[in-house]
C-alpha cells in the first residue's frame, strides 16, 4: 500500500509537542503520566467525570484533536484540578497538583506564546 503522502505537520501540533515535555518534566514523580485507575484511587471514575493525564493529552496532539492552544491547556488545567478535587488538600497528589497547575500555567501563558494585547486605557 503507498505511504500516506507526507503532509505539513500543523503548526499548532509542533508547538505543543514543544510544550508538553516541559510541563511533563514539571511531574517528575510522574503521578499525572497515565489514567488514574479505580484500583489505585477507589472510587475515582465515579467522582471525576472527565479524566485526563499526560499520555491522553499527547495521544490528542499526535491525532491533531486540538485546534486552539486553549484547548490544550484546557485540558491541562483540567487534569490538576481533577486531582485537586479527588486528593485531599494534605495529600501528595493534590500538592502536587496545585504547584504543576501554578507552574504549569507560566509556561503557557507567557508573552512569547500568546502575545500581549494592551488593554485600553
Ligand atoms: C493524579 C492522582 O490523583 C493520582 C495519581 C496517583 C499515582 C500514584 C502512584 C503512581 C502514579 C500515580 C494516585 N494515587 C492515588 C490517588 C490519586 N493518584
Amino acid at each position: 500500500t503507498s505511504l500516506r503522502p507526507r503532509q505539513e505537520k500543523p503548526a499548532l501540533q509542533k508547538l505543543l509537542e514543544l510544550l508538553l515535555p516541559n510541563l511533563e518534566h514539571k511531574d517528575p514523580r510522574q503521578f499525572f503520566a497515565w489514567p488514574v485507575t479505580d484500583s489505585i484511587a477507589p472510587n475515582y471514575s465515579s467522582i471525576i467525570t472527565k479524566p485526563m493525564d499526560f499520555s491522553t493529552m499527547k495521544h490528542k496532539i499526535e491525532e491533531n484533536q486540538y485546534k486552539t492552544l486553549q484547548e490544550f491547556t484546557d485540558d491541562f488545567v483540567l487534569m490538576c484540578n481533577n486531582a485537586m478535587t479527588y486528593n485531599q488538600p494534605d495529600t501528595v497528589y493534590y500538592k502536587a497538583a496545585k504547584r504543576l497547575l501554578h507552574t504549569g500555567l507560566r509556561t503557557l501563558t507567557p508573552e512569547k506564546v500568546r502575545p500581549y494585547v494592551p488593554t485600553i486605557s
